[in-house]
């Protein structure tokens, strides 16, 4: 599942669960974006702060993991080059790619879209408020999850407003956006804070 996750939060989770779970798949990879070229540059948070609170987030599921492949590459993110990077360090695995209504709606202005279809199949997932529609092709699937009314620009605005994001997203997130004052301005940019040095490896 690739997302800019500023902040991951319940909404993604619960699609990830729920598409696991009807596909049998063996894992989850959580796919932060390193940059995400159709989203305002200046007002995404560092990568390693979205990673972190990615892994934070995923940490207590066995089944979800979190990959560095699209932070780790220079330059903006294209999900081609995501599924290329995770074929080739997983030869053998089936793909899919989960993706709510909004970001399955705009799949066709992404970077080589005809080529998309054969890396994975394309799971779409309903969200409140879009309408979810798989463009008549039979590699893509549509599943109803359950609906969780939250976006991560929800989020950022309740923690700007001073209003809890608690059970919006998970506990040690909530802890974390704290600890490095994200998102606190929300005039700035929400790279607030230091960050953090993580290594470097899937
Ligand atoms: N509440 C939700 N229910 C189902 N899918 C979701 C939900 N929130 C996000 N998604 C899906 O998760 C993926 C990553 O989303 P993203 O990280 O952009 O979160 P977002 O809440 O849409 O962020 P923002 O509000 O900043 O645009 C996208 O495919 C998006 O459609
Ligand atoms: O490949 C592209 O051109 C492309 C354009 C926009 C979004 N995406 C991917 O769609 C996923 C959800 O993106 P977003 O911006 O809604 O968090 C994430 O994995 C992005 O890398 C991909």
């Amino acid at each position: 599942m690739g997302g800019t996750f500023d902040p991951i939060h319940h909404g993604h989770l619960v699609a990830a669960s729920e598409v696991a779970s009807v596909f049998k798949l063996d894992e989850v990879i959580f796919v932060p974006t390193g940059e995400p070229w159709q989203k305002a540059k200046n007002k995404v948070s560092a990568a390693e702060h979205r990673y972190l609170m990615t892994v934070i987030a995923t940490a207590a599921n066995p089944q979800f993991t979190v990959s560095r492949v699209d932070i780790d590459r220079p330059g903006p993110t294209f999900t081609i080059d995501t599924l290329r990077d995770l074929r080739e360090m997983r030869p053998d695995a089936e793909l899919f790619f989960i993706t709510g209504a909004d970001a399955l709606a705009q799949i066709m202005s992404w970077k080589d879209s005809d080529e998309l279809w054969e890396l994975a199949h394309f799971v779409g997932v309903t969200r409140p408020g879009h309408v979810l529609d798989d463009m008549g092709r039979s590699d893509v699937s549509l599943l109803e999850v359950p609906a969780m009314a939250i976006s991560s620009t929800d989020c950022r605005q309740r923690v700007g407003a001073q209003n809890p994001v608690w059970y919006l997203v998970p506990d040690g997130v909530v802890q974390y956006i704290a600890k490095y004052g994200l998102y606190m301005d929300p005039a700035t940019d929400h790279d607030a804070g230091t960050v953090p040095v993580t290594s470097r490896t899937e």
